[in-house]
């Protein structure tokens, strides 16, 4: 697919986050197209967590802009800019642990889309289905009634992508989906996500250091070093990139990167 044709659903224009003296995300400049899944990956620091928390209105941006369907949602806190349509995974576990699996993702339903008032808190039918729905597709049907606090490492990465998916978004932020998994548990995260972009017909961006990861998933990747952005282009440039190889990969990881390639246009 060609994202330059798409218009973008997301527009981030020198972004800037500063802690102190720390500059952790530097002037970056990126689109994301509707419909199209963007990785980015990076070393340790580079700022790629920072993005997503700015991109959230988790942290505000010290300046810069983001335009994400066409309105400015630079300043808008967390919950505006969930309600908006954009939704986010966290790399650490995110969920109410004295909730079942059901009720976070029947929260995520209620509170992700409107501006409610506390206490209240009414499920219609409609809403109910839908998110019986999201509990089948992300495989938490035999967890359904278990505490989130009980749920395997697994679980709980599939349950914060069912509460995303219950604010509805348009955009889904993944932050290293497939940390801490072993090779079974990413195969099953991979097609969870490429289902997600069909089913839902979520536009996906996705950090994650796991390689094979961004090869099955993504369109377009972008690396980030000391908060800049110092590659955008195919999965399968990454490798030959010098300056990717020499920050971020290594000899090594590069090689075994090309060889992954290689395999997947042997068989596509
Ligand atoms: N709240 C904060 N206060 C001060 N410094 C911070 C804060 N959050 C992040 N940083 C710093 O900003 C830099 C970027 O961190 P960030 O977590 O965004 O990197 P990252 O690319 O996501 O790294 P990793 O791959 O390890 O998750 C780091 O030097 C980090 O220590």
């Amino acid at each position: 697919m060609n994202a330059d044709v798409r218009a973008p659903l997301l527009s981030c224009q020198n972004v800037t986050k500063r802690f102190g003296a720390l500059t952790a995300v530097d002037a970056l400049s990126f689109d994301v197209g509707a419909g199209e899944v963007l990785g980015i990956g990076g070393p340790n620091g580079a700022g790629k967590t920072t993005l997503f928390d700015v991109m959230s209105g988790v942290v505000p941006a010290s300046s810069g802009r983001i335009e994400f369907l066409g309105q400015d949602i630079t300043w808008l806190p967390p919950y505006r800019i969930c309600a908006a349509g954009l939704a986010r995974t966290f790399q650490l576990n995110a969920a109410f642990d004295s909730l079942t699996t059901l009720e976070n993702v029947l929260c995520s339903a209620y509170f992700g889309r409107r501006e409610v008032t506390l206490p209240k808190l009414a499920y219609d039918r409609e809403t109910k289905d839908r998110v019986d729905g999201i509990i089948e597709s992300t495989g938490l049907a035999s967890v359904r009634k278990r505490r989130a606090d009980s749920l395997t490492v697994l679980q709980r990465k599939q349950l914060m992508i069912a509460c995303a998916l219950a604010t509805e978004p348009a955009l889904l932020l993944l932050d290293e989906p497939v940390g801490g998994l072993n090779p079974k548990e990413i195969d099953q995260t991979i097609d969870l996500i490429q289902r997600v972009r069909t089913e839902w017909s979520t536009t996906i961006v996705v950090i994650e250091h796991v390689m094979r990861c961004l090869v099955a998933l993504c369109d377009r990747v972008m690396i980030m070093h000391h908060g800049r952005k110092i590659y955008e282009g195919s999965a399968a440039g990454v490798g030959t990139d010098p300056q990717v190889v020499e920050v971020y990969l290594g000899q090594w990881a590069a090689h075994r990167l090309q060889h992954l390639i290689a395999e997947q246009q042997t068989h596509a």
